[in-house]
């Protein structure tokens, strides 16, 4: 029999934490990525062990085949309607928990299912708290149709924003394009900081062929990250982050 590995202590901790934020009855949308992955499995294992009635909405196939191989039951977002909690993964976590999202590619569904729900919860290691958002690679889902004139169209935003001279690099799965959910593709912008996250989120959000990028903003409100000790801290809107929270530092898995 396959064996499931031993999750990272971090991402176990934080998954933990949000999942008992769970109460029966509840509507939930469950993230995408590989700490999601983690709370699927323990949401699945506190429902299966106390009978809690959940209706879930998957934010990617990959989560709603797994969580439906743990007996969660899975619907449609349109069909639930609007949901109590999303918890889900980030790639960066800001000090007003404003994210970058789609390192998996999902990110598109991910806004959707956060944008359903009265609350949004991320559950990350330190790893993905930072002072400013950027350092990862910002992904955008751009349609297949008229691809590079969309990438065009990008790198004259990020001049216009005095972002010039940035990787603009195309994502792809060996020698072929990632290909979303949805059938579109990913440009990744390396752009090594995000000064004005809104300005950017809103030039990217105007241009034609781009379907959605991976800028949450005002979106999150909790982050619970796991510490590789099994510790959590909580981080709500414009909390103070330790130093030692800060990628790069302290704590690191
Ligand atoms: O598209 C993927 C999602 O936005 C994930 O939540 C994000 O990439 C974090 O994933 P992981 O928990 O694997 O680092």
């Amino acid at each position: 029999m396959t064996q499931t590995p031993q999750p990272d202590p971090a991402k176990l901790a934080a998954a933990r934490e949000a999942v008992a934020l769970v109460r029966d009855g509840m509507k939930l949308g469950l993230g995408t990525g590989s700490t999601a992955s983690v709370m699927v499995r323990e949401l699945a294992a506190r429902a299966r062990a106390e009978g809690l009635s959940l209706r879930c909405a998957a934010t990617s196939r990959a989560t709603c085949e797994l969580a439906e191989s743990l007996g969660l039951s899975i619907e449609s977002l349109d069909r639930i309607g609007w949901l109590d909690m999303t918890i889900d993964g980030a790639d960066e976590v800001d000090p007003d928990l404003h994210l970058i999202k789609g390192g998996g590619g999902a990110h598109l569904r991910e806004k959707i299912v956060a944008a359903a729900s009265k609350r949004m919860v991320v559950i990350a290691d330190p790893a993905k708290v930072v002072e400013q958002l950027g350092a990862f690679p910002l992904p955008v889902e751009v349609v297949q149709f008229g691809f590079e004139t969309t990438r065009t169209l990008i790198r004259r935003a990020l001049d216009d924003l005095s972002l010039g001279d940035r990787e603009v690099l195309h994502r792809l799965k060996g020698s072929e394009p990632w290909v979303t959910d949805e059938g579109n593709w990913i440009l990744d912008l390396h752009l090594q900081s995000i000064p004005d996250p809104l300005a950017l989120a809103r030039a990217l959000s105007a241009i034609p062929g781009v379907v959605e990028h991976g800028l949450f903003l005002g979106m999150c409100h909790l982050a619970i990250i796991g510490k590789p000790d099994g510790t959590v801290v909580r981080l709500d809107r414009n909390a103070d982050i330790d130093a030692d929270m800060l990628a790069g530092e302290g704590d690191q898995p």
